[in-house]
């Protein structure tokens, strides 16, 4: 999609009319050979009011050759900001949060950090260019080496990407020890003398340690205990805070995310449907898979600030993304789904400053979903065919 060009943005009252829609090829008909990727603009070249730090075009990662899990992803990261990804399990929020490392091997599209294009960097530029991004792991136990001590585990990375000698590195390391919450004498012992809490600290020393300017952190609290939950996520805002550090927050849980995020990115089967700011994102969301995340989050349902929302509940399963629906990639699952979104790919599009939403029928089109109620009306064999969400009141 072509989005207006900067400083041409509507008034955030302005909606877009329904005629202003949009079909993008979908991935795997672009990746056939025998189907050559049409040349493809980036659908929301501007999406941030800051400068972006990272920024993904048309970014796609396919494993195996026919798993797609991540979908000509654009996508704009501003300095200093925390943009949570979120999503149900499965839907590619791991791999794209990898893929704008490096960690994982983009088929398509590239990734521009800092001004430098780091999608076709040599090993050794991509070295020096990982001192600057870093990612914290859902699971430290897993990805500290049981053998060595966290003093070198956390001077490793600073070894690697600035060339730093040994004893400056350990010094180093016992800094951020101290900085992260825990003794500078601990540096000598082993991951297994450390508590789940302990270790993620650790972890999150390890991916400071070379002083980065972006991190992502893929689900760093979903495995530890509630109460250690909270003090991880205070000391990654505080390390945010005080760093300026810009951070892609992984995360399936929209309570953690609404405590962490300044703006929320919402993925379905590999494609990013919603992005808003963080509190247009809790007070409405745009997007019906959105509205349904939502609506299942009790806490949120029952903070007396919240609108009271209906409980959504989603029927069926992600679908395959080796064999994503044609239309809108939602629309087996979503409730106001008409002929149109099973034939029409909806693109991503800027229906109001910085908020950008991937459906036909957003929740500020009411008039919208009216005239798709009535189009599914006219038309139950199609309606059939589409699993709808059942609505309770929470
Ligand atoms: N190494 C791999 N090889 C093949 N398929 C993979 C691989 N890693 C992920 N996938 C598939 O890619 C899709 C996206 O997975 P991904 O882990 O990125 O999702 P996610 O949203 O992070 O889920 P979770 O929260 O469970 O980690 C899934 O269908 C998954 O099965």
């Amino acid at each position: 999609m072509r989005v207006r060009p900067s400083g041409v943005r509507d008034h955030p009252d302005t909606r877009v009319p329904r005629s202003f829609r949009f079909w993008t090829p979908g991935c795997v008909l672009a990746r056939r050979a025998d189907h050559p990727s049409p040349r493809r603009e980036p659908e929301h070249p501007v999406n941030t009011r800051r400068p972006p730090l990272l920024s993904a075009s048309g970014l796609s990662v396919t494993y195996g050759g026919s798993v797609t899990a991540v979908c000509e992803v654009d996508l704009e990261v501003a300095e200093g900001e925390t943009l949570a990804l979120v999503g149900e399990s499965g839907c590619g929020k791991s791999t794209l949060g990898r893929a704008l490392l490096r960690l994982e091997p983009a088929s398509a599209g590239t990734i521009t950090f800092a001004g430098t294009d780091i999608s076709r960097l040599s090993r050794a530029g991509l070295r020096l260019a990982r001192a600057d991004m870093q990612m914290v792991f859902q699971d430290p136990m897993g990805s500290l080496n049981p053998r060595r001590s966290i003093g070198a585990i956390i001077a490793e990375p600073l070894r690697q990407t600035r060339g730093v000698s040994v004893a400056d590195a350990l010094r180093r390391a016992r800094e951020l020890l101290e900085r992260v919450g825990l003794s500078a004498s601990m540096a000598d012992r082993r991951p297994h003398e450390f508590s789940g809490g302990q270790r993620q600290r650790i972890g999150i020393a390890r991916a400071l340690a070379s002083s980065p300017r972006f991190i992502v952190a893929d689900e760093p609290v979903s495995a530890l205990d509630v109460s250690v939950q909270a003090q991880v996520i205070n000391l990654l805002g505080d390390l945010t805070r005080q760093e300026n550090l810009t951070m892609v927050f992984i995360s399936h849980d929209l309570g953690v995310v609404r405590h962490v995020a300044t703006r929320v990115a919402v993925m379905y089967l590999g494609q990013i449907v919603e992005i808003a700011d963080r509190d247009d994102f809790f007070a409405g969301p745009e997007h019906p898979y959105s509205e349904a995340l939502l609506s299942a989050v009790p806490a949120l349902r029952g903070d007396p600030s919240e609108v009271v929302r209906e409980r959504i509940v989603l029927r069926g399963e992600l679908p395959n993304p080796a064999a994503p629906p044609a239309g809108c990639r939602f629309n087996t699952r979503c409730a106001y789904a008409t002929d149109l979104c099973l034939t029409e790919t909806p693109a991503l599009r800027e229906i109001t400053e910085g908020r950008m939403v991937r459906c036909h029928f957003p929740a500020s089109d009411p008039d919208g979903r009216a005239v798709a109620a009535v189009d599914r009306d006219e038309d139950p064999i199609e309606h059939t065919a589409i699993s709808s969400p059942t609505k309770e009141i929470a």
